[in-house]
């Protein structure tokens, strides 16, 4: 899988923000077309995304369309078929049919932002196309009527489900957006929960917040060190006969191998 470490927006009406996000270095891009554009700018936004995608990305580009349903859908569509997005953005996906609504044949990021997303997301996350799961936190408080928390509280729990059902089925979690874009001590405690949490990355409104969520979901190299040592003593181990083994005092078993794999395959793919 390619890195998710730190996700994009860029409004897909701002020629020069998608210009910049070429090389901010970002692990992905999401074009939007829903929120970030006003209803009058939907068309022009198109025009804009499909002359991106007509150069060369150094990163995968997705598209994000408006809800299915709405007076954009089918523009939007066609949009994402023609235009080379790496793949859709599905907002406000509700349940396994929304996804297969939108089965394109390119990989599906499904967002989970109302109620009945997170009490379906394993349906949701069991669809073939689907690769994704996002929390869209807004809409999701919103729906839920929820208070803004430090900790974020009120969401635990959806949270929680989102990356449950994720993982359960192979996909990728991908954690909020974090509004305050002047508050990066704030933005960097929720990178840190949201990995705890187990999300493999988070999506992002600002250049600013790349930095931060590439280290939070990041491997150090003594994070990569520590990992190829961690497998050293494994298979020094195994090569005794051992079925265990211990590292720096800790046991060591064969979960703790492929995380470490895991931990050298992000490694890599993120120090080119
Ligand atoms: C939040 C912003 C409106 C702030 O914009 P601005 O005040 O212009 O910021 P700066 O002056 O600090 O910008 C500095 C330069 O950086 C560029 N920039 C800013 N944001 C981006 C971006 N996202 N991608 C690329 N480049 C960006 C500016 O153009 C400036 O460049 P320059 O002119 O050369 O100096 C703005 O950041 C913004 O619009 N962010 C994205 C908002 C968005 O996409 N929202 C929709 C997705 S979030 C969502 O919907 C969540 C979910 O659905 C949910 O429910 O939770
Ligand atoms: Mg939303």
């Amino acid at each position: 899988m390619p890195p998710t470490r730190s996700v994009l927006y860029v409004p897909g009406d701002k020629p020069r923000a998608i210009e910049k996000a070429r090389t901010l270095g970002a692990d992905a891009i999401i074009l939007d077309l829903e929120d970030a554009v006003a209803p009058e700018h939907k068309h022009a936004a198109r025009e804009h995304v499909r002359e991106a995608l007509s150069t060369p990305w150094p990163v995968p580009v997705l598209i994000r369309v408006n809800g299915l349903n709405t007076p954009w859908e089918h523009d939007d569509r066609e949009l994402a078929l023609t235009a080379g997005a790496s793949g859709i953005v599905l907002p406000k996906v509700e349940c396994a049919a929304d996804a297969h609504a939108l089965s394109l044949g390119l990989p599906l990021w499904a967002m989970i932002e109302t109620p009945h997303g997170v009490l379906n997301a394993p349906q949701i996350a069991a669809v073939p196309g689907v690769t994704t799961l996002i929390v869209g936190a807004n809409d999701l408080a919103r729906a839920l009527r929820t208070q803004p928390h430090p900790d974020r509280t009120p969401l635990l729990h959806a949270l929680s489900s989102v990356v449950l059902a994720a993982r359960a089925h192979g996909k990728t979690p991908l954690d909020a957006v974090y509004n305050d874009i002047r508050n990066p001590d704030g933005f960097t405690r929720e990178c840190q929960q949201g990995r705890a949490l187990g999300f493999s990355g988070k999506t992002l409104i600002h250049p600013g917040q790349i930095d931060a969520a590439n280290q939070a979901f990041g491997v150090t190299e003594t994070e990569a060190e520590g990992a190829k040592a961690l497998i050293a003593a494994w298979d020094a181990a195994r090569a005794g006969g051992k079925s265990i083994a211990t590292h720096q005092g800790a046991l060591v078993e064969q979960m703790h191998v492929d995380e470490a794999r895991e931990v050298l395959a992000l490694y890599a793919a993120t120090t080119r």
